[in-house]
């Protein structure tokens, strides 16, 4: 049994019906304040105060100073009991007793899961904090520094070319980068499970993720965060796009949101080095993107869907557009449940690709399905935005600049889709987030690590991924004893 503390549910799936008597409803209107933050007594970025993610305003962080702070973000976990059961006061003493019992559940499940070994003496497991497909992951106290970290637990990552492969490229690429906008790992150490090595990573520990901040409230999200959230997503891309390493997964639960408001972009276990330029994929790699974790579904770019021969950093442009469509709506934007879903979605919401990308597509199954699929007509992005926001959002009311932002980063041709450094250069972007400084670069042995995970075979990536988790606890022991961290 796996504790969730935090609730997910909240996708929507209905197709978008277009009216476009909406959109007359709501004429653009300019506004200007939009790099300005929100004043005080405003409410606070994740909307109202009143339910269960309630935010609190903390006049002591930087982003607080007139501001209205983002300590908003942090909701409290709630005890699994009490968020997850309906359970009402009428019957306190059962209510407790019940309660005990779940806290004895939860106690009992994160011994299992977290059984540390020799590293029980440095970190302490405090509670679940949340899982994935791949990994567990537990609050937990770092003992000697008194420090609180997130430790994910891959089990069994060597058990499968899959899981080995993922656990890699998540060390390769953890390992040497340092950037603000990208989860910081702090220590590495491995144990041996029934079924193969559990790999469990340090992480600093985060309060929450954009996808409870989206959705845990009933307001919309504050513009002025939803840009400081995209500012900083690009930012942490960028550091990745320019060493040519694509996230393939990006979505708002992997996006970490800390309580001053720090967005850092985290697991990468889909993570891979893209050479832009050439790339081709055998019949066989094609099969593996038909069936396998790449991208999920709501977030994957049409040259994943379409299972293309060429993949590169424009899937997480595509991703980009997903997210901060789903920031300002707050409703996935194109909610598909299964691959043909899926393209579907993207036929009645885009129309249809342009005729080289069909030519393109090597599955003959996904061709028939985009040419029998009756061709719809094309909708407007400032309709779909308009149509699936929930309340009263200046943001879809939004400049021109931004609707055009928005169809850069949908264009079903990846080489036509906005870059990096193009969304960065964007009018829309440059309106909304101060620019930046140069920042540092991704280190070239990142690079170079990552270069050589995707031709391993199995035998080869557990080998390397017992050398690797060695070389780095050694590291970060070294560091810890230095009090370097
Ligand atoms: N450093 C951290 N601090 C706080 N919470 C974290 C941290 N890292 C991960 N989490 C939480 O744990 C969840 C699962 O982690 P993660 O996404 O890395 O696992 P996964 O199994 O690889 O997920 P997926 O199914 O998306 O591939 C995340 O959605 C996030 O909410």
């Amino acid at each position: 049994m796996h504790v969730f503390l935090w609730h997910d549910s909240n996708s929507s799936s209905s197709t978008v019906l277009i009216n476009m008597q909406v959109k007359n409803l709501f004429q653009a209107k300019e506004k200007d304040h939009i790099m300005s933050p929100p004043q005080e007594n405003q409410r606070s970025p994740i909307g109202g105060y009143h339910n269960r993610y309630s935010p609190q305003v903390n006049n002591n962080t930087p982003y607080s100073k007139n501001k209205g702070s983002i300590e908003a973000v942090a909701p409290a976990r709630k005890p699994f009991g009490e968020a997850n059961l309906n359970i009402q006061g009428s019957m306190p003493a059962k209510k407790e007793g019940f309660n005990r019992v779940l806290d004895g559940l939860k106690k009992r499940q994160l011994q299992h899961d977290f059984k540390l070994e020799r590293a029980a003496e440095t970190y302490e497991p405090i509670q679940n904090i949340g899982s994935g497909a791949f990994g567990i992951v537990c609050e937990a106290v770092e003992t000697s520094s008194d420090d609180k970290v997130a430790i994910k637990k891959v089990a069994h990552a060597s058990a499968t070319p899959t899981l080995a492969r993922r656990t890699l490229r998540e060390i390769r690429v953890l390992r040497y980068i340092d950037h603000p906008n990208i989860v910081t790992l702090r220590d590495i150490f491995r144990t041996q499970g029934p079924l193969g090595i559990d790999v469990f990573l340090v992480m600093d520990l985060m309060q929450n993720n954009l996808h409870h901040i989206i959705y845990g409230n009933e307001e919309p999200l504050d513009e002025y965060y939803i840009n400081q959230f995209l500012g900083q997503l690009l930012r942490g891309l960028e550091y990745l796009h320019v060493a040519s390493i694509a996230h393939r997964d990006l979505k708002p639960s992997n996006l970490l949101v800390n309580q001053d408001g720090t967005l850092r972009i985290a697991d990468f276990g889909m993570a891979k080095f893209t050479d832009n330029s050439s790339k081709k994929h055998d019949d066989e790699e094609h099969c593996y993107y038909m069936t396998q974790h790449v991208a999920t579904l709501p977030y994957r770019a049409p040259e994943l869907l379409f299972v293309l021969p060429e993949h590169s950093t424009a899937v997480d442009m595509w991703a980009v557009g997903c997210i901060f469509g789903e920031m300002v709506t707050r409703n996935e934007l194109l909610p598909g449940r299964s691959v043909q879903g899926q393209i579907k979605m993207l036929l009645t919401m885009l129309g249809h690709p342009p005729q080289h990308v069909i030519d393109e597509i090597r599955c003959e199954r996904t061709k028939k399905l985009i040419q029998d699929y009756g061709r719809k007509a094309d909708a407007e992005w400032d309709d779909i935005m308009f149509c699936k926001a929930r309340g009263d959002n200046q943001i879809v009311r939004g400049h021109c600049d931004t609707i055009d932002f928005v169809k850069q980063l949908f264009q079903y041709d990846a080489t036509k889709r906005i870059s990096i450094q193009e969304a960065l250069a964007h009018p829309y972007i440059r309106r909304v987030i101060e620019p930046q400084g140069s920042q540092k670069k991704c280190p070239f042995r990142v690079k170079k690590d990552m270069m050589q995970v995707e031709d391993l075979s199995h035998q080869e990536l557990i080998e390397i991924m017992k050398q690797d988790v060695r070389s780095a606890e050694n590291t970060y022991n070294e560091m810890r004893s230095g009090g370097k961290i």
